[in-house]
């Protein structure tokens, strides 16, 4: 992903405020989101770690339409656009800030250095942190621009503080004052054989690259990716892993996907399959949801994650009729859906994104909701503090 997003404005702690249109223009603050500011709201930071190409402009689309969002396309955006712009995506309830902004170096410079953008030296961390603790004190910044079309540092740009600050790109949790600052951190793994598929679907057929480029270039980056990027997945709240299916050993396309939640983080309360707690592998009946070969798999159960108490929820393989996902939802619990089948709704008005059909777009969508539900929590805390504020106050 190669911007940063302002997305749809939230007031209060309510659903309604979530379904408030985006003005979708980089740069302008709604009111409403200037009046959560005021109410005492203090922003909150999400952080998403992924290599390049992991599908984190294709979860942030499910993050930001459920802030009420216009699906926040990229305003500029992406590699071989040629109308790039910024970084930097805008709406009017949550920032989303790429880190790639925060390269040390120019592409020019990085020959010099001959680093590569994963290695931490390559980063501006002392900026990344002020940054990230003046938005969330409410104060504008000038951010810098990473310009992927040309290699170069553009002349920065202002980002005002919105209620939700989102951090996404390679080192979100390298530095240990910027983690600090995180209210709630995702990790997308996307395991070697289905990072390779998907550069491969993007890369050579859509932008004409060989594949031996591509092997090539998995190839280059792969040691720093595992000295710089991979560690991070310890720091994660919520990590979505992405293997291949194992329904079927020769089947590479259809994908197994875990969401990995950890208990005890504040706010948070890890969705769950039937019976909180339990270990369950079900096999939907296929009349209430139908799939193509191999079938359909749905799991929880309660592992260790880095020395962490987490509740895995899984998906394994696809289905055919977003719609039917309802009977999978009904049997969810702690989905911080605001209504009966709102998950699949969300799922519905993404048909057409990668992963719709799979359990990359269920938990997107369950991790989504689980944003907005972290942020309305606060919300709700810092109004009633104010409001009891106000209330002492007067007597
Ligand atoms: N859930 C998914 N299922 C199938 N393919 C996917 C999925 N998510 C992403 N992809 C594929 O991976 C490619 C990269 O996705 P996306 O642009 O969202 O990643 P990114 O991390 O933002 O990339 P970059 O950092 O390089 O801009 C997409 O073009 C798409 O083909
Ligand atoms: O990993 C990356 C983005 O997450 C890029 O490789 C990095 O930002 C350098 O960009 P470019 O190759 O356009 O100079």
């Amino acid at each position: 992903m190669k911007l940063s997003i302002t997305v749809g404005a939230l007031a209060a702690a309510t659903a309604s405020a979530f379904m408030a249109p985006s003005t979708g223009l980089r740069g302008q603050v709604s009111t409403t989101s200037l009046q959560a500011l005021a109410e005492g709201v203090t922003p909150i930071v999400i952080g998403l770690a992924a290599d390049s190409g992991c599908g984190k402009s294709t979860f942030m689309r499910r993050v930001t339409s459920t802030f009420g969002g216009d699906q926040c396309g990229p305003l500029g955006g992406g590699f071989g656009n040629g109308g790039w712009e910024t970084n930097t995506l805008v709406s009017d309830m949550a920032t989303v800030i790429c880190l790639d902004d925060y390269h040390l170096n120019d592409r020019g410079g990085r020959k010099i250095s001959g680093l590569t953008a994963l290695n931490t030296a390559e980063q501006k961390f002392d900026l990344m942190y002020e940054h990230v603790r003046a938005l969330k004190e409410g104060k504008s910044v000038m951010k810098p621009i990473y310009n992927h079309v040309n290699g170069t540092l553009d002349a920065p740009e202002k980002i005002e503080p919105t209620p939700v600050i989102i951090i996404e790109g390679l080192h979100p949790f390298v530095d240990e004052r910027v983690r600090d600052l995180i209210d709630f951190s995702l990790y997308l793994d996307i395991s070697p054989a289905v990072k390779l598929n998907w550069k491969i679907q993007r890369d050579m057929e859509e932008r004409g690259h060989s594949l031996e480029s591509i092997l090539a270039s998995i190839e280059a980056r792969k040691p720093d990716f595992d000295a710089y990027i991979e560690p991070q997945k310890q720091f994660a709240d919520y990590i979505i892993e992405v293997l291949p299916t194992d329904l079927d050993p020769e089947d590479k396309k259809t994908l197994k996907v875990r969401a990995i939640q950890r208990k005890g983080v504040p706010d948070f309360s890890p969705t769950y399959l039937f019976d909180e707690g339990s270990e369950i592998t079900w096999i939907p009946s296929a009349d209430k949801l139908s799939s193509p070969a191999p079938g359909i798999k749905v799991a929880y159960r309660q592992e260790e994650y880095f020395g962490n108490d987490v509740a895995v929820l899984e998906m394994d393989g696809n289905f055919d009729n977003i719609q039917e996902l309802v009977y999978v939802e009904s049997n969810l619990g702690n989905t911080n859906s605001k209504f009966y089948g709102e998950v699949t709704q969300a799922m519905l008005s993404l048909a057409d994104s990668p992963g719709s059909n799979n359990g990359t777009g269920l938990m997107q969508t369950l991790a989504a909701f689980a944003i907005r539900e972290l942020y309305n929590k606060k919300a709700a805390a810092a109004k009633l503090a104010s409001n009891k504020k106000v209330a002492a106050a007067a007597a």
